[in-house]
């Protein structure tokens, strides 16, 4: 039997992301719902509770929501894209290169949160490091991170896209979360491995998709004899048998003036970087990823392959 896969915020910027890349598949049946009837309770309840994988596109209240509909069912598979169950021990979460365990985790789970953008771009540069024992108990981490607007969903898009608004944003790049109490950060120092909360920094640029996510690291505090070299190492070992996440080699990057948040826009792909000098004193840990793609959409059609060929 083909499965049957329901977007429940299909409309939105995420659900719409997800239905382009499935366009033109053979093997799923996709469930959908009128625009106009996208907040139809009754009609969600059972489009969600006849699919095989629910795939929810939603604010956190409606994800929520959208998961007690199917509280009394056994069957359906969700992935929830919103922050409501990134950190909660009985949902698997949805980054399947963060460690060797993962993707078979994924492939068998119920429950998949799939990551925030920027996290997977931070636990992308942190874990490994963590688990090598390189970034030691304590370290102060600080996470700085450029995000395209597409980020804020369909709202910040009117909000950069439409000057007559109201509401309009006129900077071409600006700082938020200034309360430093980003959503993001739990999920970080958990998925991160680390002991102290992350010091998170984001901002918005005028560009639709793409994102850079910053850890600058100072060596003297890491563990004893960290240098440029073993804290690439570290990553190339991390990753290597995958090709989703590259990790760019060290004469490649010392070659680079600049990085390019939008190089990887439209791609599900994240490449991460390790910037300084040989025998300096500092690292800085750079991820490139599409917010769209590997921190959104891109990787709930991982997720969902993962979980079909289970
Ligand atoms: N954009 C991004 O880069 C990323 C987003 N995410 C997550 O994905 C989720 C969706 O975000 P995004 O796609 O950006 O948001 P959007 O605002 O673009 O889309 C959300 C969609 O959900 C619909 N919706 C809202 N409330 C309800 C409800 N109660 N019942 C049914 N439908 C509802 C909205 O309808 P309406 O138009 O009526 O409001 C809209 O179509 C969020 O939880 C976000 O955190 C995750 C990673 C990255
Ligand atoms: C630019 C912008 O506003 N970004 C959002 C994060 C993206 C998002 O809402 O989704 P995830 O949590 O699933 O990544 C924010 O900072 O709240």
């Amino acid at each position: 039997m083909t499965p049957k896969i329901f977007i429940d915020g299909e409309h939105g910027t995420t659900g719409l992301q997800i239905r382009t890349r499935m366009a033109g598949r053979r093997d799923v049946e996709l469930l959908s719902i009128p625009e106009a009837k996208r907040r139809n309770a009754a009609m969600r309840e059972d489009l969600l509770n006849s699919a095989d994988i629910a795939i929810l596109c939603l604010p956190d209240d409606a994800s929520k929501e959208a998961v007690g509909m199917l509280s009394g069912n056994n069957k359906v598979r969700i992935i929830d894209t919103s922050t409501a169950y990134r950190i909660a021990p009985d949902w698997a979460y949805g980054f399947a290169e963060m460690d060797k365990a993962q993707a078979d985790k994924i492939k068998a789970a119920r429950h998949v949160a799939n990551p925030g953008c920027y996290p997977t771009g931070a636990i992308g540069l942190i874990r490994p490091l963590r688990a090598a024992g390189i970034l030691p108990d304590g370290y102060p981490v600080s996470v700085n991170a450029v995000s395209g607007y597409t980020g804020g969903g369909k709202q910040m898009i009117a909000q950069m896209e439409d000057q007559s608004r109201e509401d309009a944003i006129s900077a071409n790049n600006f700082v938020y979360g200034l309360t430093l109490k980003h959503k993001h950060v739990p999920e970080m120092k958990t998925h991160g491995l680390l002991d102290r909360a992350p010091l998170f920094s984001p901002s918005v640029g005028r560009f639709a998709q793409g994102m850079i996510v910053q850890v600058p690291l100072f060596l003297d505090d890491l563990k004893d004899g960290a240098t440029i070299e073993s804290i690439h190492a570290a990553l190339v070992a991390h990753y290597a048998g995958q090709d989703i996440v590259t990790v760019v080699p060290l004469e490649e990057s010392a070659k680079l003036g600049r990085v390019d948040a939008e190089e990887l826009a439209n791609t599900d792909r994240m490449k991460l970087f390790v910037f300084g000098t040989p025998g300096g004193a500092h690292v800085n840990l750079v991820a490139l990823l599409d917010n769209l793609g590997k921190g959104a959409s891109g990787a709930a059609v991982q997720n969902m392959d993962l979980m079909l060929s289970a």
